[in-house]
């Protein structure tokens, strides 16, 4: 047997009457790379925050390499060997990439010896893991992939022999994606110990040596990779069969509801964002946007939603023109045309307000929940109560405050909130970001039962993978611009691909 760089046994963990985890068990081979897979809410996160040392377990026993720990604090997992690298980084985003990897490591002294001896060690670790970063860059500077690069590197200064991380992949283009499985590899390579969470099932089939599986608190499977499949990976989250591939029927679309022609955008130093982009959005039919994230996307989903202001070009939803006056966002949800954010945190949620009221959000003025002085707190609750029971949102407790939920959670009390106010047009941004393989099921369905009722849906997301499965055309962008349109059942990946870099073949 290898010898086990973690062994929990018994972990128990209570939040009031929630059991994020219940006499949880999980060996992982020193060396290796072990996935975690489960639904939002399992408790993965929690297992790993405990840990971690962020929460003291109920009960239950930690073993590091053999020995037993008491793991009260990060400093204590820190000196344990444990490295974390979180959903959010926790870097400051003034200060220098080595000025964040010294940060609380070198003490006081850091200002005068730290700064050359880390010099070094970044020198060293770019050599061995071909983790290579400026060491003077500003952090804020940084794009996200390379901000988590200065995470991992910041862990790995600590001394970590255990990487943590937690949906590390959410927040990366697929390209950034693959240079971080490669350094994963090459850190297993020098006997590293990698625990990745992750709701990508073709990320643990290609980077894992095992995987655990955990349900509703508890673990429910230990795995071999090269032993099981998507399918049964899926079957073991969810508890039933889970149908991986999107079913829709081809329909004929109906009249034009909102059209843009010759949209820009410029940013504060008058930078064009978006530069005269056209497009139709249909009744019935969904519109997807295929880009490399940082092309537009956002910006375009911003303007159509009203919360950026174009600097030149119009728009028409039901065939009436939109001055920038004409839209903020709640008068554009008064017309109909409602968006899911691609942000939940920034944009979709206030998550220091209860469930119930974010479940409300931007449509408190329905005299559905009263008015006024006299909201109804009943019936808020209630339409919290039902929206949650239908979208499986745990637990479905209207009271809770939104911090509280886990972030896939988080997520599906956006959607719900937006998907059942009967939209006209539909604005979603990256739906699925940190959802589990159930919910991406679900929600899927329902965007394509919008559609079949005739909802006008625009789609951005990172994973091209969704785009070319929901979608029935495709446009892609880049730089500002829209670069070509495919129909989305003959639309080939490479071909996409190209577009995405600017390169339109057909046209050429
Ligand atoms: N600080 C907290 N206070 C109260 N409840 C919490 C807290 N942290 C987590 N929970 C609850 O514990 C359960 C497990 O959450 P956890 O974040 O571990 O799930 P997860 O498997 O990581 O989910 P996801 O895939 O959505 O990130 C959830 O029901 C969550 O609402």
């Amino acid at each position: 047997m290898p010898p086990l760089a973690i062994a929990l046994s018994g972990i128990s963990k209570h939040f009031g009457p929630v059991a994020a985890n219940k006499d949880v068990s999980l060996s992982i081979a020193a060396g290796s790379i072990h996935g975690i897979v489960g639904e939002n809410g399992a408790g993965k996160s929690t297992l790993m925050s405990i840990l971690y040392g962020f929460y003291e377990a109920d009960a239950g026993e930690i073993r590091i390499a053999g020995e037993a720990r008491q793991i009260r604090s990060p400093a204590d997992a820190i000196a344990a060997g444990i490295g974390m690298v979180h959903q959010h980084f926790m870097l400051v985003e003034t200060l220098s990439v080595v000025e964040n990897i010294i940060l609380g490591a070198e003490g006081a002294a850091w200002l005068k010896n730290g700064v050359g001896k880390a010099r070094a060690e970044l020198a060293r670790l770019a050599q061995d893991y071909g983790l290579v970063i400026d060491p003077d860059a500003i952090v804020g500077d940084l794009s996200v992939g390379l901000q988590q690069r200065v995470e991992i590197l910041k862990a790995l200064y600590r001394g970590a022999d255990i990487l943590i991380l937690d949906e590390p992949t959410a927040v990366l283009t697929p390209p950034e994606a693959d240079q971080l499985f490669a350094l994963l590899r090459a850190l297993k390579a020098q006997g590293k110990t990698v625990v990745l969470i992750t709701h990508k099932l073709r990320e643990i089939m290609d980077v894992t040596d095992a995987v655990s599986v955990m349900r509703r608190g508890e673990m429910v499977a230990h795995l071999t990779t090269a032993e099981t499949s998507p399918p049964e990976l899926a079957e073991a989250m969810v508890g039933r069969r889970v149908l991986l591939r999107v079913e829709k029927e081809a329909r004929r679309r109906g009249k034009p509801v909102l059209e843009a022609v010759g949209l820009g955008v410029r940013d504060a130093r008058g930078v064009e964002l978006l530069q005269d982009l056209s497009l139709t959005l249909h009744a019935g039919e969904i519109v997807g946007i295929a880009g490399v994230a940082g092309n537009g996307q956002s910006e375009l989903l911003e303007v159509l939603a009203g919360l950026l202001r174009s600097s030149r070009g119009v728009i028409r939803l039901g065939g009436r023109i939109l001055n920038n006056a004409d839209r903020s966002p709640a008068k554009l949800r008064k017309l109909g045309l409602m968006h899911i954010p691609e942000d939940r945190q920034r944009t979709g949620l206030v998550t220091a307000f209860s469930a119930a009221e974010n479940a409300i959000l931007g449509y408190q003025e329905d005299t559905a929940f009263g008015t006024g002085l006299f909201m109804s707190p009943s019936r808020i609750e209630a339409h919290a109560r039902t929206t949650f029971n239908a979208y499986d949102v745990r637990p479905p407790d209207p009271g809770l405050k939104t911090a509280k939920f886990s972030g896939g959670n988080q997520q599906k009390i956006v959607l719900a909130r937006e998907i059942e106010r009967h939209p006209k047009v539909l604005l979603v941004g990256q739906p699925t970001r940190g959802v589990d393989i159930g919910a991406i099921e679900f929600i899927h369905r329902r965007l394509i039962a919008l559609r079949d009722a005739g909802v006008a849906i625009l789609l951005v997301s990172v994973e091209l993978e969704e785009v070319m499965a929901l979608s029935d055309r495709i446009l892609a962008m880049c730089g500002g611009r829209i670069t070509g349109e495919r129909a989305a059942a003959t639309a080939d990946e490479r071909d996409l691909g190209l577009l995405m870099a600017g390169v339109n073949e057909r046209a050429a």
